[in-house]
């Protein structure tokens, strides 16, 4: 885990792949060398051959540098691209471990604050986001950087009043021009940003109420309203893109001064003797390639605030969560403690809990014991107040009357006690053995292996080319639901804690994978309290108690035998869903 000294997401990274990054950075400096080798040699080998050399023998050598040059820049551009990309990838698979660790313990407490947005699916984005930052800012950043250095260096050994002209011109477009135009450009971006953020939303509500509209018979002015708003938002985007290749021509223009002054300056060296005239076109056209690195900076630069709001947002995640973490970590000595003293008897006591504003509690007046090993089932629709009920467990929630206990003790100060396997185990692009090291990142081979073993992955893992160390594909693509949810048990298995909250795992599943992991599940975790939320009576059986919730009220409940005997409702239910 990242200490506070590493809480950003680019500057740890960049310290940590710092030889990677390093590494493409040279060799992007490399290939901006190289073309303007192949521009000087070019120059130089157009003017010798223009006087006519009485022997091709002697351009030879020009024309071997003009091919190992352009083979030597394309060469360095591919190298640099294959570095970067590989650097950026293996940064990009540890930030998304690193999110993954921070929101993946609260998953049920941010699916309670962020309900109605898919929270993993938009950071995970973000992420993806941040490769350009490397790729598209800092790498072409640094070798700019650098070029200039270099250039200026070596022009004051030739002639240090012309390589002062030169810093300082070649400066002006490298520090200067690009703080100016971001400053431009990044107000007139967020602005426009906004505008097309309040546009998707009022979108977005239009066609929720689209029936409203209809029925209001309004529906024309809102279009005419909305298609306003929408030239008002593609007239801002047009000037932008004109800003844009106004920049992209003043660009130009700078590259074409400072050739300009190389000839001219190159010229009164020839004239003086100095140098032969045949050097004056090599020196002018080296200017090509080192001063568009240079101007490249401006376009780079004013893609910043593209990037600020992912980084922003993930900011924002790591400011919520970290919080919720710290409490975790104080609690987990508790949670030690405790592991060594079982049972665990976890009790909720007459509990009620409303969210802000709403006018029904969403549980109401619930009591439950489960003690160490027990096994409670909880159903009910869509709404009926499962999750709500989960959080209150989890102490992500606090009762506004009655209250949650483990062994006596508040819940609040022992939510460390708690794995979670939800609906849509997450799966990194890193090896197998890592994703399953994610429950516990000190266990051992040994250690991942056995937990691979309990959940009836090992073979398959071993079947693969590369065994524990095969990469999964992006986004575990090469495993199936089932074999997700068995890795994401792993995990829990690797974490050993006493109390397994189980979130809808099987949903989604055909209805013999789902028996099967089913059956895996109930026995790998044997000894564990169970909480599981269901939404149908498969495995139900294996409960020591079913609860039914209707409007955040317990509606039936008893052993799966007592339901049975008792409650026709139940019975029909339970055949329903045993249908062959
Ligand atoms: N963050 C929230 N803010 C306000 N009301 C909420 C919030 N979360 C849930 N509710 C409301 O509380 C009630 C219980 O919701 P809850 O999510 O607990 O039900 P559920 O049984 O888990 O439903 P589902 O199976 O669809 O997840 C519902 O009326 C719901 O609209």
């Amino acid at each position: 885990m990242l200490d506070t000294r590493n809480k950003g997401w680019i500057a740890p990274y960049c310290r940590k792949y710092a030889g990677l990054l390093g590494a493409a950075a040279l060799l992007g400096i490399a290939a901006v060398l190289s073309a303007a080798a192949l521009l000087f040699t070019s120059g130089y080998l157009i003017s010798r051959s223009a006087l006519r050399p009485e022997n091709v023998l002697m351009v030879y050598v020009p024309i071997v540098l003009v091919r190992a040059f352009g083979f030597g820049k394309a060469a360095l551009q591919y190298a640099e691209r294959l570095v970067g990309h590989h650097a950026v990838l293996r940064i990009l698979s540890t930030m998304r471990a690193r999110l993954y660790r921070q929101l993946e313990p609260q998953a049920l407490w941010l699916r309670s604050r962020f309900r109605s947005g898919d929270l993993l699916g938009l950071v995970a984005e973000d992420i993806e986001q941040l490769q350009n930052v490397y790729l598209r800012i800092v790498l072409p950043a640094v070798s700019a950087l650098f070029v200039y250095a270099l250039s200026i260096t070596l022009l004051v050994r030739i002639d240090a009043t012309f390589a002062g002209l030169m810093a300082l011109y070649a400066g002006f477009w490298l520090f200067v021009v690009p703080i100016i135009s971001l400053r431009i450009s990044a107000s007139r971006r967020r602005h426009f940003k906004l505008l097309k953020k309040s546009h998707y939303q009022e979108l977005t509500d239009a066609i929720f109420g689209l029936e409203d509209w209809v029925l209001s018979g309004r529906l024309g002015k809102w279009l005419e309203n909305y298609r306003q708003q929408q030239a008002v938002t593609a007239q801002i985007e047009k000037k932008l893109r004109r800003r844009e290749w106004r920049m992209q021509w003043f660009s130009r223009c700078a590259t074409g001064g400072a050739v300009v002054m190389l000839v001219i300056w190159a010229g009164g060296l020839a004239d003086q003797g100095r140098i032969d005239v045949t050097w004056i076109a090599a020196l002018g056209l080296v200017a090509f390639p080192l001063m568009e690195s240079i101007v490249r900076v401006t376009e780079v630069m004013n893609r910043i605030p593209d990037y600020e709001d992912s980084i922003e947002r993930l900011n924002e995640i790591g400011d919520i969560v970290e919080p919720q973490q710290a409490a975790s970590s104080q609690c987990l000595e508790a949670a030690a403690l405790m592991l060594e003293k079982p049972p665990i008897d976890l009790k909720m006591d007459s509990v009620n809990f409303s969210y802000p504003g709403a006018l029904n509690p969403a549980v109401h007046n619930l009591s439950l014991h489960v003690p160490q090993g027990g096994k409670l089932a909880v159903l009910g629709r869509s709404g009926a107040g499962k999750s709500t009920l989960l959080h209150l467990i989890l102490g992500e929630l606090q009762p506004d009357q009655g209250q949650v206990t483990v062994n006596g003790q508040s819940i609040q100060e022992n939510t460390a006690l708690f794995s979670v396997l939800n609906q849509k185990p997450y799966l990194f692009n890193t090896t197998v053995a890592n994703n399953i090291r994610l429950g516990r990142s000190e266990a051992s081979d040994e250690e991942v292996r056995y937990a691979a073993e309990q959940v009836g992955l090992h073979a398959m893992i071993e079947s693969l080319s590369g065994g524990y160390d095969t990469r999964m594909e992006e986004a575990g693509r090469r495993f199936s639901g089932g074999e997700r949810q068995r890795i994401a048990l792993a995990r829990v298995l690797l974490q050993n804690l006493p109390i397994v909250v189980l979130d809808e795992p099987a949903v989604g599943l055909d209805p013999i994978t789902e028996a099967k992991l089913l059956e895996t599940i109930f026995r790998v975790l044997k000894g564990k309290t169970l909480i599981w939320v269901t939404h149908h009576l498969l495995g139900v059986e294996q409960m020591d108690e079913i609860i039914f919730m209707n409007k955040g009220a317990v509606s039936m409940r008893g052993t799966h035998t007592e339901l049975l005997r008792h409650h026709e409702a139940y019975r029909r239910l339970y055949e329903l869903d045993h249908i062959e």
